[in-house]
């Protein structure tokens, strides 16, 4: 990308003195043999700093032109996470050898800075939309409604490994731009799990599971955030006779109809086995189904004799949450109002 060659004083000077005379930019290009755009950026000059010779420059002569640099600002603006070499050799095809710290020192001077990408959460649009909808759909829910809510999540941390950082390129006060950004999710590979919650009063204690989570465990954690009701949750993996051991302690047993870790997944309804053998051997137990569960599947949970649902997505992202809430619960009383008429 190399330089155009500079207008000779004398040429610069007959555009000044043509524009003077009342000709227009295309006229002077035209006579001159000068681009339009040429004749234009010359006679601006003239009308601002009122000379025509290019002043000297202060400090070392830019290694990279003007197109260069527009060429690698744009590609950063597109991708913040090219790299410099990346820059390097983008140059080079377009006929500019420079190196990395060339590279680096012009885009300081352009406002930009070489920053990690900042992780953020990976939040499909219709996420951010069902959250926000959530949220105004309950702006106007009473003190005392929150009052008795607590939220309660578990998230895993990867102590090695995984957890792979990118710089990008980016102006102060960017990190947050989705283009800067690293989108994470909660499972994927690593070695601890932390379980936390709050509520209105406050945090609930942080605790890390360094192994695999046990119903003891749970009961454990559960117990001393949330007495006097215990229940505990088994993950798809996990078979209902690891749970059963303490089904006749608990208030509460949980499916997990999906894998643990983030909403709007498929139900899995081969779970459903699970739920029946627990309302067979446990009559009066709470049965409780978390994943994929809405007007779709509902009947299975109901069929197999939950009485406690969790349904994400199918409430949220739905025009009209209440009319679905009202059919999960007519589902579930209806199958509940059948066992007890079949007793
Ligand atoms: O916490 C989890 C999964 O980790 C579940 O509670 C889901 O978030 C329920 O959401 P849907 O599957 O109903 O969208």
């Amino acid at each position: 990308m190399a330089k155009t060659k500079e207008l000779s004083k004398d040429t610069r000077d007959k555009i000044v003195h043509l524009h003077k005379a009342g000709k227009g930019y295309r006229e002077i290009a035209k006579q001159l043999g000068e681009k339009r755009s040429t004749v234009g950026a010359i006679i601006r000059k003239w009308k601002k700093l009122n000379m025509t010779v290019n002043r000297p420059q202060t400090g070392a002569p830019c290694k990279i032109s003007p197109r260069g640099v527009s060429m690698i600002l744009r590609k950063l603006r597109n991708q913040p996470k090219t790299t410099r070499k990346e820059l390097v050799n983008d140059l080079k095809r377009a006929g500019t050898t420079v190196s990395k710290v060339t590279v680096g020192n012009t885009l300081r001077r352009h406002g930009l800075k070489s920053c990690m990408a900042r992780k953020v959460p990976l939040l499909k649009p219709a996420h951010i939309q069902a959250c926000l909808k959530f949220a105004n759909d309950h702006l106007d829910d009473p003190e005392e409604t929150w009052e008795k809510v607590m939220w309660s999540d578990e998230t895993k941390i990867e102590l090695l490994g995984h957890n792979s950082t990118k710089r990008v390129w980016r102006k102060k006060n960017d990190e947050y731009h989705p283009k800067n950004t690293i989108p994470t999710v909660k499972h994927g590979g690593g070695s601890i799990m932390l379980w936390g919650c709050f509520s209105a009063h406050g945090t609930g204690r942080l605790h890390c599971i360094k192994e695999r989570m046990t119903g003891a465990m749970y009961c454990e954690i559960l117990g001393n955030n949330l007495l006097p009701s215990v229940g505990v949750a088994i993950k798809p993996g996990t078979t209902v006779e690891e749970l059963a051991q303490w089904a006749g302690h608990i208030d509460m047993a949980l499916v997990m109809t999906v894998e643990p870790g983030f909403g709007g997944q498929k139900f899995m309804e081969d779970m459903m086995p699970k739920v029946s053998w627990l309302r067979s051997q446990f009559p009066s137990l709470d049965i409780e189904v978390d994943g994929g569960v809405g007007p779709d599947t509902i009947h299975h949970c109901a069929e197999a004799g939950a009485n406690m649902i969790v349904s994400g997505s199918a409430v949220v992202g739905s025009a009209d949450p209440r009319s679905v809430i009202a059919l999960l619960k007519d589902v579930i009383l209806e199958a509940i109002q059948k066992r007890s008429l079949d007793r």
